[in-house]
């Protein structure tokens, strides 16, 4: 069993382009209830750390974001403010720096604000085993059985059962850890069809390791990152606690952990994996959304003519000969008449048919929106 103190850590960022208009700048897809249990995926990922945590949650999100974040929370986690995004890195590592403070031996969990898992016990099982393994002061991830061979995520190739360090393989083993070869960041299809084949998992941007590491590990990486981050929180709750922040984060390396950390410490043999034995979603697009709904069969309606449809939300919605799932809680009544794979999103200012297959296409509409004079839609 693990014996650190954990804390998680969840930052919240991203623009979530590929669920508008249901996400937007002023909301991104973290404040968003996309499951319609009434919380949203930020709410459900704090939901499944909270009984993990012997220390309160850490969120890092940026300023714009903070008023919303913090009023779906509960008042123990703790909101840190990021004057502007620059990727993952600089946000797990400020959050590292001030768990280091309080709690110089403990582990830290950073788990994305905005991804779907439902198997509770399991995905509690595999952070036991990364904080085992965390504890040998390696960075530990989780990594996803894929369910297809897809080209949006990195892949993970572990050693399995081998590994250049006998012993430490013999360790991690013991927790149900492997020793990780590689990170591959986003293949092309062919590659990411032979890495399904050799059995490479999905990294789902997870990582566990002990605070104070993955700050000594980042100063022989990128020091000024470190550094930075170690002033910040030093200065945190102090008279300049403001005047630093404004001065350090700028400098900070906008880079995200995988490129910062956790490629050139697999290189070293300084990572692990724990197979996860659970399901996990990114929602990362309407295709993914239309998916978990299907499974859940309650909200489907289904008609004799073959209509399947899917209503996300309070609106009323009449179908004939349609397979569609429609997101919409505006007062219009929604009539479809043979459609086939469409995803309808109807919010007060814009009404988005989209075609299943063309999900991907949809960041290219929004990318326009600005060009076009209508940022204020985004
Ligand atoms: N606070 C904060 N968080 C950020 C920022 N930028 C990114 N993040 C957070 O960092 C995580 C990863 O960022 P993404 O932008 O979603 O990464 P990605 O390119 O999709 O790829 C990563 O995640 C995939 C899984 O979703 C992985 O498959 C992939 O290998 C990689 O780790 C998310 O939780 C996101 O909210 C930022 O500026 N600020």
């Amino acid at each position: 069993m693990p014996e650190a103190p954990f804390v998680p850590v969840v930052p919240a960022g991203g623009s979530g382009t590929r669920l508008w208009p249901l996400s937007r700048r002023a909301r991104p897809k973290f404040l968003l209830d996309l499951t319609g249990q009434g919380r949203s995926l930020l709410q459900l990922t704090l939901d499944r750390l909270a009984p993990l945590a012997d220390r309160p949650p850490i969120v890092v999100t940026g300023r714009a974001h903070v008023a919303a974040v913090r009023e779906q929370l509960d008042e123990d986690v703790r909101v840190l403010a990021e004057p502007s995004a620059r990727n993952s890195m600089p946000a797990i590592a400020l959050a590292a720096a001030h768990v280091e403070r309080e709690s110089p031996d403990a582990v830290i969990g950073s788990f994305a604000a905005d991804h779907l898992i439902e198997e509770e016990a399991a995905f509690a099982r595999a952070v036991t085993a990364a904080r085992d393994a965390a504890e040998l002061g390696l960075l530990v991830t989780v990594g996803i059985a894929p369910a297809s061979p897809s080209t949006g995520f990195g892949y993970i190739e572990s050693a399995g059962d081998g590994g250049a360090d006998p012993a430490l393989s013999a360790r991690l083993r013991a927790v149900g850890a492997e020793p990780v070869v590689r990170f591959v960041e986003k293949p092309d299809r062919e590659r990411a069809e032979a890495f399904v084949d050799a059995g490479l998992r999905w990294n789902a941007g997870m990582f566990v390791v002990r605070a104070s590491v993955l700050l000594d590990e980042l100063a022989v990486q990128i020091p000024a990152l470190a550094a930075g981050a170690r002033e910040i929180a030093a200065a945190h709750g102090g008279a300049e606690e403001q005047e630093v922040l404004e001065r350090v984060w700028p400098t900070m390396t906008a880079i995200a952990i995988d490129h910062a950390l956790a490629e050139p410490l697999a290189a070293q043999g300084r990572v692990a994996v724990v197979p996860a034995e659970f399901d996990w979603d990114d929602v990362g697009d309407f295709a993914a959304l239309a998916r978990q709904f299907r499974e859940r069969e309650g909200a489907a309606r289904r008609g004799e003519d073959g209509t399947e449809v899917h209503v996300v939300g309070s609106a009323s919605v009449d179908a004939l000969s349609s397979r569609a799932t429609v997101y919409g809680s505006t007062d219009r009544h929604i009539a479809l008449v043979g459609l086939e794979g469409v995803s309808i999103v109807d919010t007060e200012d814009v009404l988005l048919v989209l075609a299943d297959e063309k999900v991907q296409a949809l960041q290219q509409l929004v990318g326009r929106l600005d060009e076009q004079g209508l940022g204020r839609l985004r």
